[in-house]
């Protein structure tokens, strides 16, 4: 399943950045699709390692700069092909492009840089492309759509359940004081960095009744969770993930076509491991592999797409 999800990630970030595809029919250039799947690959690997200069600082002085040299080369690659696809649509643009056409975000940028360039310049641009990526009923006779989404409270409590329980980020983004202060009667000084573990508050036995059991049915109706600041699987306030309506309507979105359209089982007896490796989002330890069949109503409508 990972492979699978990581490809459906992608080909929805390259169509709202450039609206081609890169995996599935009427792909794109493989090696293209390749170069990016391994820039995502390698901003997440190293976006996870610990930079050992931030604890020991003295080492940055001794020239112990391994992880810093290697963010600057994947910097630099992430704007090679940034500033590929801007050619790429400057070309297209030039050519006839159809005003009824839906506008990819790179067209939209482009646009702006015509009527603001010194605001809209190709660096502004390739940071605004990149900060996206680094940052997704019953059986029916059509698919389900977004809008049904809000009408599904089981389905948004299995996923809200789940990023309680597995938190993508169990300490969000380090962020860091800009000016001293005092937390719970702590003092903070400025410049610190802080970590906040959520995997802790999202397990705590007195915020939640039995934390280690998976109960969708806790979320029903229950927004108050949010507000009381003890489910926080995309941060909180200003500096809180951005692509929460996006991630939540495309996992949304797949899980319940994944659950309408095929019937799924274990591939053996033994119950799925679920221990947690390492890295940045938090991977499974062991890659989720599973069976699947198209459910027999679902037939005729899959062999249509
Ligand atoms: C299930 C999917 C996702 C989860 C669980 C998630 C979670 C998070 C978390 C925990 C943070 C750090 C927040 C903090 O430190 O307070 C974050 C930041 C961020 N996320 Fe997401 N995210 C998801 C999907 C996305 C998507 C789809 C995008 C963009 C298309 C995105 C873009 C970002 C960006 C740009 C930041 C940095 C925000 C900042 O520092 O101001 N995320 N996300």
């Amino acid at each position: 399943m990972k492979s699978t999800f990581f490809e459906l990630t992608l080909n929805v970030l390259i169509r709202i950045i450039a609206g081609k595809r890169y995996y599935g029919e009427h792909m794109a250039d493989l090696e293209e699709a390749n170069w990016f799947k391994r820039i995502v690959t390698e901003t997440f690997e190293l976006s996870g390692a610990t930079n050992i200069g931030d604890f020991v600082p003295a080492l940055k002085y001794l020239g112990v700069r391994g992880l810093e040299k290697k963010l600057v080369i994947l910097q630099k690659k992430g704007d090679g092909f940034m500033q590929d696809l801007i050619e790429e649509h400057r070309k297209l643009q030039s050519s006839s492009v159809s005003e009824q056409k839906r506008k990819t975000k790179v067209e939209v940028l482009l646009s702006l840089q015509e009527t603001e360039p010194e605001y809209y310049t190709d660096e502004i641009i390739r940071g605004i492309m990149q900060t996206e990526i680094d940052n997704h009923i019953g059986q029916s006779c059509r698919l389900l759509e977004e809008s049904d989404l809000p009408k599904l409270p089981y389905l948004q409590g299995i996923i809200s359940e789940t990023l309680r329980m597995y938190p993508t980020g169990p300490l969000l983004a380090p962020h860091e004081s800009v000016k001293d202060c005092t937390v719970g009667g702590f003092h903070v000084p400025r410049g610190t960095m802080l970590f906040m573990n959520i995997w802790a508050i999202q397990h705590n036995p007195k915020l939640w009744a039995q934390p280690d059991q998976f109960k969708p049915e806790r979320f029903h109706n229950l927004q108050e969770e949010r507000d009381g600041f003890v489910w926080l699987p995309f941060g909180a306030g200003r500096r809180g993930c951005p692509g929460e309506g996006l991630a939540t309507r495309i996992v949304g979105l797949t899980l319940g076509s994944l659950i309408q359209c095929f019937e799924w089982e274990r591939i053996g007896e033994e119950m799925v491991d679920m221990r947690e490796g390492t890295g940045l989002t938090m991977p499974r330890a062991q890659p989720l592999l599973a069976k699947c069949r198209p459910r027999p109503k679902m037939l005729a409508l899959l062999s249509q797409l």
